[in-house]
């Protein structure tokens, strides 16, 4: 009698739904542990890998045009029912391929399918596997570091924010926290002693940070911490080997401690026990291409799915958090003091910069503070979110500007290099002799880019040691780590930085922050703009004064009496955010709403827009959804396309999804054009 067929629905990572159909044959048809094994299938010409995601004895598909798996691989351990349950929902939630989502969770090394030869008839002896299996022995057995350091007392109100924890985890129940402590307040220490109770408890644990430029700090501390546990990094800043052989570690349970960005909460750990997402509120967490996906919901989502504690930490929650923990949907945890006895929040003032004339950007004011502080010998942080020399050049006869050939921006002036810049594509060019228009020589720098801003203060203060850190200053594989241990370590008089020196760091002897150009951002279009600002002034203010010396932070403005400084003169994040939360509930914004954008793009503007008009009407015929007019981005032409976005919101998440799906369903149906669109949900930028 012939046995009864064996059907594989695979996950692949191509551009169609799936899952696939193959047939599995002798010898792997006996096997148990097929659900979530990689395998390698035949795809078109290509050989591909693949995950089973569920065997069935039954298809729907002609059983003589289904093609037989390849091989089954066995050397990583099946992906368990908790990932698969995981990927699954981040599928859906935010409407993409289930192949897409999965295999894009894989480090690069093993989603690579390895020439097949059926000449041998076996699983291809995966040689990189093996490599990496040597390097994830040897880093198993590293030496331990060498100076542990001792868990600190903790103050009262940390001490009850993690009693909280430790019960959820002895519970081993769900739970959101929201850990608001004040910058300096020592959330730090409460996920250090949450993770050791973590730990103790044999159970693996997952910490997420934004940058990866906290990773290095935040490293040692856990080395020196946590002695006899190795750590497994998980950003994009590392190799592709270095990564996949932390995420083997991880996946196997080998290593119990996983730190990472974003990236970082799709890999599979057997046996979690604790999520700690630290500033939660940070917009780096949202993935702006292809899954777009945010790392703190999927996190939240996970701890939910595996009934976990999640600790979600920052000093400014994003307002989303922050409405959940005042309905009790979190559980919130406040730190309202600085851990450090000592020391004191920053005065915050402003400085009226239509009132003095600037020189070269600054004011006389922030100059003097400046001087003041260099013969004090503390630290000062002059904080500018622009980087470059100057964002443009202009020509003073014809007014004509430097604009980036692509885009609809202008071309940033780097004086490094003599070169024109475009922060949003990458072109470059030399800087034109003449004015390319009309051939006059006096072309000038418009406005201050921090390039700009360290040329004059090191002429202005010749003596002092002054230390820049931006994207530019830090390009290239060694990043922004070098520069940073050298503010760490007490080498710099004034650091210059943009939004990458403003969270987390926990810098020394620094006594003065300046803030410059930030009123662009109190009248942005995009509702989430003034929460951003004050997220970001609360952060740098934050790294004043942390080690109780007395501190201050200076914002020059031309909007001394706008609402957002004062709730920042008085550290007052709660009546910021309740004043925001007021308005947004108003306009039914978010968090009392939902919303998805679908983004076109295209050669032509116009081809962009009637895209989205067809998909509006589409959605139009939809009950309870709010579809607005397809408008062109701020940003409208980028690397030489045309690009508009169609914003659809509902007061509830289910009719939205519903509609899209059916708005999904439509463009499958629609032929393909020269338009190229994608959807995100519970979009950041707008
Ligand atoms: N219980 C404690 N006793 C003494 N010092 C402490 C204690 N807890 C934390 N600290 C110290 O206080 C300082 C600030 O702590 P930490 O960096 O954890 O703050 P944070 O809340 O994470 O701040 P931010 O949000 O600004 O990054 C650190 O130098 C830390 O070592
Ligand atoms: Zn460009």
């Amino acid at each position: 009698m012939q046995s009864p067929l064996l059907i594989a629905q695979v996950v692949l990572d191509v551009p169609l739904p799936g899952p696939f159909d193959y047939l599995l044959t002798a010898p792997c048809e006996h096997r148990q542990d097929l659900r979530g094994r990689r395998v390698l299938v035949p795809w078109g010409k290509q050989t591909k890998i693949g995950l089973i995601w569920d065997t069935q004895t039954q298809t729907e598909q002609p059983v003589n045009k289904l093609k037989a798996i390849l091989a089954v691989l066995d050397d990583i351990p099946a992906l368990d029912t908790t990932w698969r349950a995981l990927m699954s929902s981040v599928a859906a939630y935010y409407h993409k391929p289930l192949g897409e989502v999965a295999l894009q969770a894989l480090p690069v090394l093993l989603r690579r399918a390895e020439p097949y030869r059926r000449a041998t008839g076996h699983p291809p002896a995966s040689r990189s596997i093996k490599l990496l299996e040597k390097r994830v022995q040897k880093w198993l057995a590293q030496p331990s570091s060498p100076s542990p350091s001792l868990a600190k007392t903790l103050n009262s109100a940390q001490q009850a924010a993690l009693a909280v924890v430790q019960g959820a985890l002895a519970a081993g129940r769900f739970q959101c926290y929201l850990l608001h402590g004040i910058t300096g307040s020592g959330k730090t220490e409460v996920y250090l002693q949450a993770l050791a109770e973590c730990l103790a408890r044999g159970q693996q644990a997952l910490l997420l940070v934004p940058e990866i430029n906290l990773t290095p700090q935040l490293e040692a501390t856990l080395q020196a911490r946590f002695p006899q546990h190795p750590i497994a990094l998980l950003h994009s800043g590392r190799s592709d080997g270095e990564r996949a052989v932390a995420w083997l570690a991880a996946c196997r349970g080998e290593t119990a401690l996983m730190v990472g960005t974003r990236l970082a909460v799709l890999t599979p750990c057997p046996n979690l026990g604790l999520i700690i997402v630290d500033e939660e509120h940070d917009p780096s967490y949202k993935q702006q291409e292809g899954v777009r996906y945010s790392a703190r919901d999927v996190a939240i989502l996970r701890a939910q799915q595996l009934g976990i504690p999640i600790v979600l930490g920052s000093a400014t929650p994003a307002l989303e958090s922050w409405q959940h923990s005042q309905t009790g949907r979190y559980h919130a945890l406040p730190l309202p003091e600085r851990a450090i006895v000592a020391a004191q929040l920053p005065q915050i003032q402003l400085i009226d910069i239509r009132a003095g004339k600037l020189q070269h950007g600054l004011s006389q004011a922030a100059l003097a503070a400046l001087a003041e502080n260099l013969t004090r010998q503390q630290t000062s942080l002059v904080f500018m979110n622009r980087r470059g020399f100057a964002p443009v050049l202009q020509c003073q006869q014809c007014g004509w500007v430097s604009q980036c050939r692509h885009c609809s921006a202008y071309s940033v002036f780097h004086k490094a290099d003599g070169r024109l810049h475009c922060h949003h594509c990458g072109w470059q060019a030399i800087v034109p002799k003449h004015c390319p228009q009309c051939g006059n020589l006096d072309i000038i720098p418009l406005g201050y880019g921090t390039q700009r801003i360290e040329d004059f203060l090191r002429q202005h203060f010749p003596a002092a040691r002054i230390i820049r850190i931006d994207a530019d200053s830090t390009k290239g594989k060694v990043g922004a780590q070098p520069l940073l241990a050298q503010v760490h370590a007490g080498e710099a008089d004034i650091l210059i930085g943009t939004q990458m020196v403003a969270k987390g760091h926990d810098f020394k002897n620094l006594s003065l922050v300046v803030a410059l150009n930030v009123d662009s951002a109190l009248f942005a279009q995009d509702f989430r703009a003034p929460e951003r600002l004050f997220a970001q002034l609360m952060q740098v203010a934050g790294r004043a004064g942390r080690d109780g010396l007395p501190s201050q932070m200076l914002i020059q403005t031309q909007y001394t009496d706008h609402p957002l400084f004062n709730a920042l003169q008085q550290h007052d994040y709660p009546s910021f955010a309740t004043q925001q939360l007021a308005e947004r509930e108003s306009a039914q914004l978010p968090p009392f709403a939902y919303q998805a954008l679908f983004r076109a793009e295209a050669p032509n503007l116009s081809d962009a827009i009637a895209f989205l008009q067809a998909l509006q009407q589409q959605l139009a015929q939809q009950a309870l959804l709010r579809v607005y007019e397809p408008v062109p981005l701020n940003l409208v032409r980028v690397a030489g396309k045309e690009r508009a976005q169609l914003l659809i919101e509902a007061n509830q998440r289910p009719p939205l999804h519903l509609a899209l799906k059916e708005a999904l369903v439509y463009l499958a149906s629609q032929k393909k054009s020269r338009v190229k669109w994608s959807l995100d949900i519970d979009p950041q930028e707008i």
